[in-house]
């Protein structure tokens, strides 16, 4: 059967790859990732130099998933970039995708010159949970923010551009959000980044589990897959078809990623599973996904992929 996906001019032997942050800060993750059977892997956003982040503990693993308050800890754009360079030197026609998060506007233009400038030929994800002005939200959280450096970005940008998004909640911020992406030629919209600002409570000690933020982290996990599958289904059905869906958020499993696909997610990513059990969950969730799709007489993803039914 087949398992292909396609963003921008690229095609994927399968739709899987991890989340950005997870299995990809340094070498020797990247490293594991690019053997694994994923179709594609993500870098760790990056920020113009390298950063420390965060004092741990800063990220937990809990029952229904995970909380993290990393702060950004990250290699630098170069060490990304280099990784990315020698990447599709040694594996030609093969690409990877490469997340930034400026912690200003500048900060991300900067980084989005050097790639434009750069002989990178893979996708460019741009993680809108970037930090903004203080005492304003995230940027993903502040529409004229939003349009503002995306306006900015593809004055010059002629590189296939992604946008990491976080979780919404309201439909009249889906419609708003995508009445602003369907202005750009974006070659695709990442749902969702962790559910922000949770609370997980060590009961026995009387305290939060993790330090940085006084616990308060970003949730990921079970917990967040209702939360992810309505966010991509909200942006597939609003978005121009061009722009294509990345899936993340609950995955642990081939009916997760079934699910994903149903609501119409080109690619699916996992983050919190993944952590918990590494690469060789790749190979599971394939054997599991092509189980389902036997099961149900699907011979590609395309038969069945955006094909949520309603009632
Ligand atoms: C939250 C930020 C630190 C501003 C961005 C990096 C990031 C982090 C992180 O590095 O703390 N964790 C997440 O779950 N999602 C993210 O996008």
């Amino acid at each position: 059967i087949e398992l292909k996906s396609k963003i921008a001019q690229f095609e994927f032997e399968n739709p899987l790859m991890n989340a950005s942050g997870v299995w990809c800060e340094n070498a020797e993750k990247l490293d594991e990732m690019k053997n694994s059977s994923s179709g594609s892997f993500v870098t760790k956003s990056a920020t113009p130099q390298l950063r420390e982040g965060n004092p741990s503990p800063r990220y937990v693993e809990v029952p229904l998933g995970s909380i993290n308050s990393m702060g950004l800890p990250n290699l630098g754009f170069d060490f990304y970039l280099n990784y990315s360079l020698k990447f599709q030197e040694e594996n030609p026609g093969k690409i990877n995708f490469l997340s930034i998060a400026g912690m200003s506007m500048e900060d991300n233009l900067e980084m989005l010159h050097k790639l434009n400038d750069s002989d990178f030929k893979g996708l460019t994800e741009l993680n809108l949970s970037c930090p903004n002005v203080p005492g304003k939200p995230q940027i993903g959280y502040d529409f004229e923010a939003t349009e503002k450096i995306l306006e900015k970005a593809f004055e010059f940008f002629k590189k296939p551009l992604g946008v990491k998004l976080p979780p919404y909640f309201d439909f009249a911020h889906f419609d708003e959000m995508a009445e602003i992406l369907n202005q750009f030629p974006l070659a695709y919209v990442n749902c969702i980044n962790s559910v922000g600002n949770g609370l997980y409570i060590d009961t026995e000690n009387e305290s939060v589990v993790i330090k940085p933020k006084d616990g308060f982290g970003g949730i990921g996990g079970a917990y967040v897959k209702p939360t992810a599958l309505a966010n991509v289904r909200a942006f597939y059905t609003r978005l121009n078809k061009n722009i294509k869906i990345i899936g993340c958020g609950g995955v642990e499993s081939g009916k997760d990623v079934f699910e994903h696909l149903l609501c119409g997610a080109e690619m699916v990513q996992i983050g919190t599973h993944l952590a918990r059990n590494g690469v060789q969950v790749f190979d599971k969730i394939l054997t599991e996904l092509s189980e389902i799709m036997n099961q149900k007489g699907y011979n590609s993803i395309d038969e069945f992929r955006g094909k949520l039914k309603s009632l």
